[in-house]
């Protein structure tokens, strides 16, 4: 049977079956919120690559993680931008129970204890050079001693209070070191998401800016442990690695470049599958809407039903709470 018996177009004619036969739904429930934090009371630094979004203080922070909770955004994700005093070659800070994300973490956990708080394991916004591990004499960035540090790191924000610990470093074995050190310290609830699939992408430039790791990080790339952005098998593989190794849910990141791989990774293991869209797609969405080139708006949200269409569970988006409030039709 074909045409005239099917006419496509007779479900889309108006506004009440298009919605009836709508199969993706977004909602503020999707959505987490990644946050910068820095030292200082009532201080909001803008971003200058990335409009709209502010380096905040401690106090302040409390403001947006209410907010948050207000517009039915369920999770902040923390990245800290330190001090430069607090930088180091062995990126010590990074586990100090009293640094600036653990404060951070308290603070949240006792204002706003039904919001979800998600730390990011990782020495970049930390070490001197901008790298997410320690290095070597000709800086190559060392796996199983930076995963010892990632375990001080995972276990000082797991302690302050962290549900989540977010190891984006892409070492090979730190989900599993992780999970083991978490229960030996009887923290059994810590949830991890692991950052399994992320590329060596280009698209983190702004966040770069943001945690002020791009000037210290210099020429020096991240390609001996991101992944090529050309390979998809390979993310399967390190899916499957950090599963086995404990991890609750997987990412992928950045987001709509890799709409494929996101497919690829929520039909062959059917778990909870996180989407970084992050800071350069948020950045081109603002630079062509503030022009006047595209429609901010639409192709913001359009951008967050297509990762959602692609398999994703939820999205770390700094369109976050704009998109919650378009949503609820504000
Ligand atoms: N671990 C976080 C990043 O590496 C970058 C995120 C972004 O560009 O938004
Ligand atoms: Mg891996």
């Amino acid at each position: 049977m074909g045409f005239p018996a099917i006419r496509m177009r007779r479900m889309r004619r108006d506004a009440f079956s298009r919605a009836l036969m709508r199969e993706t739904v977004l909602t503020p429930a999707d959505l987490i919120l990644p946050v910068f934090v820095r030292e200082g009371r009532g201080v909001r630094e803008p971003v200058a690559s990335m409009p709209g979004v502010e380096r905040l203080a401690i106090d302040e922070l409390l403001k947006v993680g209410e907010e948050a909770l207000r517009l039915g955004v369920p999770a902040l994700a923390l990245f800290p931008a330190p001090d430069a005093a607090a930088k180091s070659e062995d990126a010590r800070e990074a586990w100090n129970p009293d640094g600036l994300v653990q404060r951070a973490v308290r603070a949240l956990k006792q204002r706003l204890p039904e919001l979800g708080v998600i730390t990011d394991v990782a020495l970049d916004p930390y070490t001197t050079h901008g790298q997410d591990g320690l290095i070597d004499a000709s800086g190559y960035v060392l796996n199983d001693e930076t995963t010892a540090a990632l375990v001080r790191q995972a276990l000082a924000q797991a302690e302050a209070g962290a549900d989540f610990v977010a190891p984006s470093d892409m070492m090979d074995g730190r989900i599993g070191a992780i999970r083991q050190a978490l229960e030996a310290a009887g923290l059994i609830h810590t949830r991890i998401l692991a950052y399994s699939a992320k590329y060596a992408s280009s698209f983190y430039g702004p966040f770069r800016d943001a945690v002020g790791s791009a000037a210290s990080l210099g020429k020096g790339g991240k390609h001996t442990y991101q992944m090529d952005v050309a390979n998809g098998d390979e993310a399967l593989r390190e899916v499957a690695l950090d599963l086995e190794e404990g991890a609750d849910a997987v990412m992928v990141k950045p987001g709509l470049p890799y709409l494929d791989i996101v497919r690829r990774v929520k039909e062959r293991f059917g778990a909870p599958t996180f989407v970084y869209q992050v800071s350069g797609e948020y950045a081109m969405l603002k630079a062509a809407g503030r022009n006047g080139w595209i429609d901010e708006r639409a192709c913001a949200l359009e951008a967050l039903v297509g990762i959602k269409r692609a398999g994703a569970d939820a999205i770390l988006t700094y369109f976050a709470l704009d998109a919650a409030r378009w949503l609820r039709g504000g």
